[in-house]
């Protein structure tokens, strides 16, 4: 497990982590989510030991990481850092070497992780060749290709299309499950709530979220409920022990009370006619974020 403790940095007057805490756990995708300027690199930089902390501690399985450690990480920065000139293997291969692979080993990874990215047909061609997509499938298998213990990546899904995204997707999920910590950060919030299973939520240097990425949806979930039904449901506005959140003629979300309330509602609705839907509403990431950052 890595686990970021107490971090905070400042540049001249400028705090840009405030007592940063959250934990990577072995086997599941992190996402980190947080605006431009939230601190989200700058973590990443104090991670991989690139920026010295004013304060705070980053610890892997309990004691504190030390150079050799940051060898056997994987990192992929957010100022991508290919040679145009060199051939797409060959880079892949470069890096695998420059941590520790042998030539055999590095060319043969370079091989399996440019088959898994899609890219086994560009590995001859020059990195200045290939679309920026093909371009960032490239940068990830560099950051890859020494089968890192621990997986840190800057923005991986940015500028990918979306056959592109599952293709990665896929990739660090099968790090995820020969028990690899993996930390991806992202503005793309649909695509955060779609792939991790822990979320962190950064703003202004500080974590305004961390866990679990479904409790965190149920705990700000908690009451909601979503119902449709034929014509317009705008008596809910008049129920006792709800309050409506949302309202499209026919369909509302609205917080109930109590679940013995939520009930009322249903059975007052089918009093009153056809029922279409009626459940619990789950809040989307982008909701949660917004109530959080606010
Ligand atoms: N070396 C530095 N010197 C001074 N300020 C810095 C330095 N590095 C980062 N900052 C500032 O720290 C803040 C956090 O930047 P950081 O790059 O960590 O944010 P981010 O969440 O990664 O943003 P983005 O999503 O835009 O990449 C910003 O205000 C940035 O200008």
């Amino acid at each position: 497990m890595l686990s970021i403790q107490n971090i905070s940095k400042t540049y001249g007057d400028r705090k840009v982590l405030d007592d940063v805490s959250f934990s990577v756990e072995p086997g599941k995708l992190t996402g980190f989510v947080g605006g431009n300027g939230a601190g989200k690199t700058t973590t990443m930089r104090t991670i991989l030991g690139v920026v010295k902390p004013d304060a705070g501690v980053v610890t892997i399985d309990g004691r504190p990481v030390v150079v050799t450690d940051r060898a056997r990480f994987g990192y992929m920065p957010e100022e991508r850092g290919l040679y145009p000139k060199m051939k797409v293997k060959e880079q892949v291969t470069y890096f695998a070497e420059l941590h520790g692979l042998s030539a055999k080993e590095a060319a043969k990874n370079a091989d399996r992780f440019l088959e898994d990215l899609g890219l086994t047909e560009r590995a001859g061609d020059n990195v200045e060749d290939l679309s920026l997509g093909n371009q960032q499938r490239a940068q990830i298998a560099a950051s890859l290709a020494h089968e890192p213990e621990m997986l840190i990546l800057d923005e991986p899904f940015s500028g990918l299309d979306p056959l592109a995204v599952e293709v990665v997707l896929e990739t660090l999920q099968g790090f995820a499950a020969r028990g690899v910590p993996v930390l991806f950060s992202s503005h793309q919030l649909d695509v955060v709530e779609r792939l991790s299973d822990n979320l962190v939520i950064i703003s202004g240097g500080a974590i305004r979220a961390s866990g679990d990425r479904h409790e965190l949806q149920e705990r700000h979930s908690e009451g909601m409920h979503r119902i449709s039904v034929a014509g317009d449901a705008g008596w809910l506005r008049d129920e006792p022990g709800i309050t409506v959140l949302e309202f499209d003629r026919g369909d509302a979300i609205f917080v109930a009370d109590s679940g013995e309330t939520a009930q009322r509602i249903l059975r007052t609705a089918l009093d009153r006619g056809p029922v279409f839907g009626f459940g619990r509403h789950i809040v989307k990431l982008s909701d949660i974020y917004r109530e959080v950052v606010a």
